[in-house]
């Protein structure tokens, strides 16, 4: 994760790693040093088919995914961001190989593990895990938090030293839970602590890349900040790599060092997340970013202006010829209408897949914009009153980003930018004053907050998601989303 992320005295803390709990892995090709390219992503697709008729003909597809090029590197924090149904869930799900790729390839370790099959994939269930956004749905309510947390070590037929109990409670205490709770259920803890025991699964084996699918979105504002915290600490205490999904820009610019923007499909860009904050280049990304709180306090005083795209996001079933987002750019000329641009490095560690890119030159100057383009978008002006609702902003983000944003950036309460970006929430990067928190809520442990029986449904496919027989259970598919 990025380098503001400070540990404070107040942080959760987490024990050492116990010495006889090595686990020992066999599972994956070569080991990765930091900074190397530990998952590459070449031209990843998802089509899911839509059939209908009493045949049960394809009529169409859900082009989920339409032809992903990226690379994750050993140690780094990619965060995705885009806006609900722009296919992250599924690209998370690919790279996990949950899902079967359309197209494409996935390696990891450079070994193509595009089309293992259950059993060639079952070393690599260790080195590569999941945590789901739902810590309701996420663990099975009959089981108990012994049970769940020890599910990957029988799966995989691993005996940890020191036995099974004991590398569990050590996990739990690792992810700040109490150790005693062992024999409890999901139903006793809160979101936050069953978020905890969900990470605490996905540890188990030890893995190198962890994807985490809009880990703290179903949390409490309040309980986001501990969560990301965790994420954070355990990055730097195991060297994990993680590939973190999320829609709240304020949690992507924390958690990540490089940051992937997806539009219907499709990286739109990818940077580096200071280039991307300081000059976003692709007019969507522009359009995310103008959501988001300002992070200087001296600057909250001033005008800022935000950018409403009009329109929903087009159908992915039959996505908007050239540029996908041309129907909704306000830039967008005749070749955005025919031509797909194709994502190159415009910046060092900045590549952008735009005709007219922003923060760059002209990709193709002299075009004339469309009359329709000027009507998509709406430019509000919000002004010095409205920012102060950014207040719980920290101010240790600002500190490490002065230069963050060029273009004036809006501030709360107002619509969002895009429909469904959620309104400005308190930003999670507030490590300094949640740290306290953390501590306070894994030394409770007693998870009364919240979790009513009702809330928690019947999942075992999703709770074995991020053990083998989960992945191998949820790889199925369906157009019945
Ligand atoms: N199993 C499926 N069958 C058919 N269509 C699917 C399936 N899973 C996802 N989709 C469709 O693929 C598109 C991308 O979905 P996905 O869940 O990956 O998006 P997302 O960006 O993660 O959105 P969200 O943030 O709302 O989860 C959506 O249009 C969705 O309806």
């Amino acid at each position: 994760m990025s380098e503001d992320k400070g540990v404070t005295d107040n942080d959760v803390t987490i024990p050492a790693q116990s010495k006889g709990a090595v686990v020992t892995r066999s599972g994956s090709s070569g080991e990765v040093a930091p900074g190397e390219v530990l998952l590459k992503v070449s031209g990843l697709q998802k089509h899911f088919p839509i059939r209908s008729g009493l045949l049960k003909r394809q009529t169409g597809s859900v082009k989920a995914v339409d032809g992903l090029d990226f690379d994750v590197r050993s140690g780094e924090t990619l965060g995705v961001v885009g806006e609900s149904g722009c296919g992250k869930s599924t690209m998370g799900r690919l790279i996990t190989r949950l899902l079967e790729p359309t197209g494409g390839t996935v390696e990891f370790e450079g070994r193509d593990i595009t089309h293992l099959g259950v059993r060639g994939m079952r070393p690599m269930r260790r080195d590569v895990q999941m945590i789901f956004q739902d810590p309701y749905s996420s663990l099975n309510p009959r089981h108990t938090v012994g049970g769940i947390i020890s599910a990957p070590f029988k799966l995989q037929g691993v005996e940890p030293e020191g036995g099974v109990k004991k590398e569990v409670q050590r996990l739990l205490e690792v992810v700040g839970l109490n150790p005693e709770h062992y024999n409890r259920y999901p139903h006793e803890f809160s979101g936050g602590q069953r978020q905890r025991i969900g990470i605490a699964r996905a540890l188990a084996l030890k893995p190198k890349l962890v994807v985490a699918d809009e880990p703290v979105s179903a949390l409490d504002v309040s309980i986001q900040a501990q969560v990301v915290n965790l994420l954070d600490d355990l990055q730097q205490e195991l060297g994990l790599t993680y590939v973190i999904i999320a829609h709240d820009l304020s949690v992507i610019r924390h958690v990540s060092d490089r940051i992937a923007v997806m539009y219907l499909g499709k990286i739109v860009e990818l940077a580096d997340r200071r280039s991307l904050y300081a000059a976003p280049m692709h007019p969507y990304t522009k359009a995310l970013m103008s959501a988001v709180p300002v992070p200087d306090p001296k600057r909250r005083g001033t005008k800022s202006e935000r950018i409403l795209l009009k329109g929903d996001v087009p159908s992915p079933i039959s996505p908007p010829s050239g540029c996908r987002f041309h129907t909704r750019c306000w830039k967008a000329t005749e070749i955005c209408t025919t031509r797909e641009p194709v994502l190159v490095e415009l910046k060092p560690g900045q590549r952008v897949a735009c005709h007219h890119p922003e923060n760059a030159p002209d990709q193709a100057p002299g075009e004339a914009v469309l009359p329709e383009a000027r009507e998509s978008i709406e430019v509000v002006t919000i002004g010095a009153a409205a920012s102060e609702a950014v207040e719980s902003e920290p101010a240790a983000e600002a500190a490490t980003e002065p230069e963050a944003a060029t273009e004036p950036e809006a501030a709360a309460k107002s619509e969002p930018a895009v429909k469904s970006e959620p309104a400005v929430k308190p930003d999670p990067a507030a490590k300094p004053s949640t740290g306290a928190k953390v501590k306070a809520e894994a030394a409770d442990g007693e998870g009364k907050a919240g979790a009513s029986e009702a809330g928690v449904k019947d999942a075992p496919a999703s709770e074995a998601g991020s053990s083998e027989a989960g992945s191998e259970g949820t790889a199925q598919e369906s157009t019945d989303k």
